[in-house]
């Protein structure tokens, strides 16, 4: 039996992919953990824990680099909410353009006899301007800037992306209307909207600052969809005070965007649509029974991709070092047992590799003594016998 711990709310639709050899919310001591936002980096882990799978797209709430040694592979959910984050940005893009808060917060407070007469005055002060035409800078064009871009291009939007990163794969999904920037600068300098959908770590924090909203157009509205710190509120909110950015939209609060007619806070609902949760939860339980049950990886991040059929009986998988004669280790240390290996691969992600060595034979007893043995090799992080 898999024990699975969840937190954060999971659809329900996710939990039901489950079969019987699986349970959810039991006990502490879970095999994984199935999440969303919580904040993982002060907690520690169960020695029980294999696999984390994140519902949804950014894992900067989970210490990779811990997890990689405490031998737990990390997923996350690639493209399972971005169709309902193109669509909060879509909806930012015609309110800011038509002024749309500010003018129903208007309505919301217009009464009595006049109203029609105050009301035909007023609405001058709400006259929006129209998106065809206009520029947009989509910054991170993976799986939510791309369909960002091409639905901005299909409102008659221009688009210039900017993705130093962008993988082949994601190239495909990208409209040819879409116009390519080589620096960020090019990207930021003629557009009348900016939206940035980069993942959050070192080289994306601040990543829109002074200098880069200096670089910007007067009167540009600028959306942070992406996680808070990636945009400088501070400098965002200088240059609001400048009336050089005419809006920020954002889904991450702070307390220096309160109370402001020219700041838009959400409460982090880029990715809270039914659809988005019940793909992301289903998709994260699929990674969490294929892993457990198979140890093939695909979609992790912080771990190789490594997929190969399991057909043999027993498969033994190891997490470790990227370094030198580790596989010759594994190799002589189940020789030693007497194992024979039926097939083995092997594949590295910067320093961390991934071994899966397949077998016709092992005694039932054999299991423990093997993890161990393994186990004791310098620089495996982790060992599991599976079997069909
Ligand atoms: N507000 C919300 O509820 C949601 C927020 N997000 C955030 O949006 C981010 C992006 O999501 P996806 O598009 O699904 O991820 P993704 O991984 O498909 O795309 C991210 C893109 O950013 C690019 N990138 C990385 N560093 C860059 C840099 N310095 N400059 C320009 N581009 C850079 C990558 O090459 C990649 O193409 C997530 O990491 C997450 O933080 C995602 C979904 C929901
Ligand atoms: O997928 C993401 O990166 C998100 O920010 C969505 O977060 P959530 O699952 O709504 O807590």
């Amino acid at each position: 039996m898999y024990q699975i711990k969840t937190y954060n709310a999971i659809a329900q639709a996710g939990l039901d992919q489950f079969n019987d050899q699986y349970q959810i919310n039991k006990t502490n001591d879970a095999d994984a953990y199935l999440i969303r936002s919580v904040n993982l980096h002060d907690e520690s882990f169960p020695k029980s824990l294999k696999i984390i799978a994140r519902a949804g797209a950014g894992f900067n709430n989970i210490p990779l680099d811990r997890a990689t040694k405490d031998g737990i592979a990390v997923f996350n959910t690639p493209g399972s909410n971005a169709n309902a984050v193109k669509e909060l940005i879509i909806s930012l893009l015609v309110a800011s353009s038509r002024n749309l808060f500010d003018a129903a917060a208007y309505s919301a407070h217009n009464s009595g006899a006049d109203i029609s007469l105050r009301t035909e005055h007023d609405k001058t002060k709400f006259k929006g301007s129209e998106l065809t035409g206009k520029t947009l800078a989509v910054v991170g064009v993976g799986h939510v800037g791309s369909l960002v871009a091409n639905a901005a291009s299909a409102l008659g939007m221009n688009v210039i992306g900017y993705d130093p990163y962008l993988s082949s794969d994601a190239a495909w999904h990208i409209s040819t209307t879409i116009t390519r920037a080589r620096t960020l600068d090019e990207a930021l300098k003629d557009a009348d909207y900016v939206t940035v959908h980069v993942p959050k770590n070192e080289e994306t924090t601040g990543l829109i600052g002074k200098e880069q909203l200096a670089v910007m157009k007067d009167g540009v509205h600028l959306f942070n969809y992406s996680r808070g710190g990636i945009v400088n509120n501070q400098a965002a909110v200088e240059a609001l005070d400048a009336h050089h950015l005419q809006t920020y939209m954002t889904d991450f609060g702070e307390d220096i965007l309160l109370n402001r007619d020219d700041v838009v806070v959400t409460p982090h609902i880029g990715g809270s649509t039914d659809e988005a949760e019940v793909n992301g939860a289903t998709q994260g339980a699929h990674t969490i029974m294929t892993y457990l049950e198979t140890g093939n990886i695909q979609n992790s991040v912080n771990l190789p991709n490594l997929q190969v059929p399991f057909q043999a009986p027993y498969r033994i998988t190891l997490i470790h070092k990227n370094i030198p004669n580790m596989v010759g280790q594994i190799a002589t240390a189940l020789a030693n047992a007497g194992i024979n290996i039926e097939s083995m691969s092997n594949a590295a992600r910067k320093d961390v590799a991934y071994t899966m060595i397949d077998l016709d034979n092992l005694k039932n007893e054999e299991d423990n003594k093997l993890i161990d043995t393994l186990s004791k090799i310098d620089a495996v992080f982790r060992v599991r016998v599976l079997k069909h």
